[in-house]
């Protein structure tokens, strides 16, 4: 399912947080929508999850503007995994997983065997089935994180949005994350700190700056040191064997990256260049 935000600006607190950004989302790929702090990645994701209305432009799913769909309509399309979700704390791991099936029913409508079944398939898949009769408010984050995400899977939308996903997981759950929201063959919108992580994972990345988009293409080539530097204020270096493509960062005004290497030294001007 083809996600589009078409020229789509939103207004918080009276000032323009996204300023026409226009991207798509081809079915079955998945794209990471990076970008500095409070650079309104968020914000952009709200309006396809309608937690905040645009103040210009359409964002649609499959072709129909996510305004003129009805609430169900809307949960069986999209499934959105938060990034601090404080919710459902009295609630056991698994009636918080559970309830990803409740646009599927009717209203007060019960659990069937087949909910039960793929509820138990994505709390597998995202390893907390030891977990299922804990109450979600005595997790860790990370443990949370992994429920929220069993959920969105339980909702067995087309697209899936992802806000800062991995934010408390540790390096092997985030690795197990990425890789289950790519083997999921959905339309899957992830905003992402990690740029190491969204260039392995995703197809395309959208890079916004003060709520503009300022790139978007192939990870390997729109995280150029150029691009980094303008945008984040560091230093990236790739570096590339067989098997790996990694970026390493400093700031700027450090001289030496986190491998001991000296950074290029800008070119020391001729005695005939500073004369003439
Ligand atoms: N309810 C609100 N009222 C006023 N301003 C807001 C509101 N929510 C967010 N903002 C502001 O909108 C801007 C974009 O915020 P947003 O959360 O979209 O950025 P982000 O890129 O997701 O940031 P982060 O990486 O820190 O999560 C920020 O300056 C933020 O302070």
């Amino acid at each position: 399912m083809r996600v589009e935000f078409d020229d789509v600006s939103v207004v918080l607190g009276g000032t323009e947080v996204v300023h026409r950004a226009s991207l798509t989302v081809e079915p079955g790929t998945v794209v990471g929508l990076v970008g500095p702090n409070g650079s309104g990645k968020s914000s952009l994701l709200r309006t396809l999850y309608r937690a905040v209305r645009p103040s210009r432009g359409t964002v649609r799913v499959d072709g129909a503007d996510v305004r003129t769909l009805s609430g169900r309509q809307h949960a069986r399309q999209v499934a959105v995994m938060l990034q601090d979700p404080h919710t459902d704390f009295d609630l056991s791991v698994h009636e918080v997983v559970l309830l990803g099936r409740a646009p599927h029913h009717a209203s007060f409508g019960r659990d069937t065997v087949e909910d039960l079944r793929i509820a138990d398939d994505a709390m597998r898949r995202t390893g907390i089935d030891d977990l299922a009769a804990r109450m979600v408010g005595t997790l860790s984050g990370g443990q949370r994180q992994r429920v929220m995400l069993a959920r969105a899977l339980t909702q067995q939308s087309p697209v899936l949005v992802l806000d800062e996903p991995s934010n408390h997981l540790d390096i092997k759950h985030q690795l197990e994350l990425m890789s289950t929201v790519r083997g999921l063959g959905r339309t899957v919108i992830a905003a992402l700190h990690d740029l190491n992580l969204a260039a392995r994972y995703c197809d395309r990345v959208v890079v916004l700056d003060a709520g503009t988009v300022v790139a978007d293409g192939p990870p390997a080539a729109t995280f150029t040191p150029e691009l980094i530097r303008a945008v984040f204020g560091v230093e990236a270096r790739v570096l590339e064997d067989r098997h790996d493509r990694v970026l390493a960062f400093r700031r700027a005004d450090a001289d030496i990256f986190p491998d001991g290497a000296a950074p290029v030294p800008a070119p020391v001007p001729t005695e005939s260049e500073i004369s003439s």
